[in-house]
């Protein structure tokens, strides 16, 4: 292994091994640190579900992934979070990343969340989605980590008790040598401007040799050309079984895909509601039977507006009403492919942790791309085949996107 990632979510690992694989290194997604031999691979992602659990949690499963990277061989770590930095102001950014760095013997950190196919980019250290800072994009209303600060020195330096710097654009566009002369020698967490493609190629050059970084999939862009590897065709089979698509994420994109999906599913949907979720009002094996009755892909999803989020959280708690949900979705995985459905779709990343933990997947092979950021996946040993969306990727038009593509069409004809 040359690279070993870890990531603090489920669809930030698809997302990064899909990059990795796209610019030259087979990669392979791992759930948690495996317990088998998978054999060898150039970059192995381990998902981890720690952007949201408690520090000292998210901290040891990060070290412990480290060490079996390490282990495998890996000579760079990628702590990989999310494009828009998520996280709540205790953490868990800045503890994982210094609690890694001090494992490695790391003094400098480079950290970049842009990525910039899905609009994040990164300007004297502000994050932006599309034309909006990140306090303005919708990311304040996130119901698990509101972004409200879109300066990342501010968010990042409550979060750790090393410097936090800037490598301003003027510095990334005269390229990898520039950057790395403006490195400072002592610990340091040093944000890196990145607007474009080309700034994140140059920032890959300039990581050669570093044993930290830490950013969305785009730090991931110019890291394999560092090592010369290349990777053969691909050999992903898609499967025309029986398909499912669940969203626990409220984002807004995903908002807008459920809803046009909603408009073309022939009825074939299903809203889930706190106030029933709470109730035990849902049976997940009696759903799994209606999904896997119907003539075409069924949707069922808990995606809600801000206010509906906000009302359900004040009535039953934030984390409670999250992990209700998210357990049901695990359940309803786990009972739809019982009863013998093969492709399942799943929209959110705390939703997807629990969907694929459920299922206890161990490994994934990364297929073709259904979108920037979410492949296709496979899950290694089974028929099952997966997509994993991060809540503000993909177009519209998203679901019926992946359905073709986990049935083995291509995306772009859809
Ligand atoms: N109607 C709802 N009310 C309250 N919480 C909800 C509701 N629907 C979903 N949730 C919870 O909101 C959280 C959404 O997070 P999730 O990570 O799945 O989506 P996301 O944040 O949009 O995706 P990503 O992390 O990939 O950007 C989950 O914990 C989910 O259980
Ligand atoms: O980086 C992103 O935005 C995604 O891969 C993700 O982590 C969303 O959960």
């Amino acid at each position: 292994m040359k690279i070993g990632v870890i990531a603090d979510d489920f669809t930030g690992a698809s997302d990064i091994a899909l990059m990795l694989r796209s610019n030259g290194m087979n990669a392979r997604q791992f759930v948690g640190v495996p317990t088998t031999d998978f054999g060898e691979v150039d970059a192995g992602v381990v998902s981890l579900k720690s952007r949201t659990c408690p520090i000292e949690e998210a901290v040891s499963n990060s070290l412990s992934a480290c060490d079996w990277l390490l282990e495998q061989g890996a000579e760079q770590i990628v702590l990989k979070v999310c494009s828009t930095f998520d996280s709540t102001p205790e953490g868990n950014i800045g503890p994982v990343a210094e609690a890694l760095a001090e494992r490695l013997g790391e003094p400098v950190v480079l950290v970049c969340p842009a990525f910039p196919a899905n609009g994040r980019s990164v300007f004297q250290a502000h994050l932006f989605v599309g034309d909006k800072l990140l306090n303005q994009s919708g990311m304040q209303n996130h119901p698990l980590t509101p972004m409200t600060e879109p300066d990342l020195r501010k968010v990042l330096k409550p979060q750790t008790s090393w410097e936090v710097s800037n490598v301003p654009f003027s510095v990334v566009c005269q390229g990898a040598e520039a950057i790395r002369d403006s490195m400072p020698a002592s610990k340091q967490m040093v944000i890196v401007d990145a607007i474009q493609n080309q700034d994140l190629m140059e920032i890959g050059a300039a990581a050669k040799g570093r044993k930290l970084l830490v950013g969305g999939s785009g730090i991931a862009m110019g890291l394999p050309a560092n090592f010369g590897t290349t990777v053969e065709g691909n050999d992903w089979e898609g499967k025309q079984g029986k398909a499912l698509i669940l969203s626990g994420s409220c984002s807004i994109a995903t908002r807008g895909q459920v809803e046009l999906y909603r408009q073309t599913a022939d009825g074939a949907v299903l809203e889930l509601k706190a106030d029933q979720m709470i109730a035990g009002a849902y049976a997940a094996k009696e759903i799994a039977d209606w999904a896997v009755a119907q003539d075409t892909a069924p949707m069922v999803y808990s995606s809600a507006d801000p206010g509906i989020v906000k009302k359900a959280q004040a009535k039953f708690g934030r984390e409670e009403i999250a992990s209700a949900f998210e357990q049901f979705f695990s359940q309803l995985a786990c009972a739809f492919v019982d009863a013998g459905g093969e492709r399942l779709i799943v929209a959110g990343g705390e939703t997807s942790g629990a969907v694929v933990e459920g299922l206890s997947v161990a490994a994934m092979d990364v297929g073709p791309e259904i979108a920037p950021g979410v492949p296709a996946l496979s899950v290694v040993g089974t028929d099952t085949v997966l997509a994993l969306k991060s809540g503000n990727f993909g177009e519209p038009n998203f679901f019926k996107q992946a359905l073709a593509v986990l049935g083995g069409e291509n995306a772009r004809s859809q």
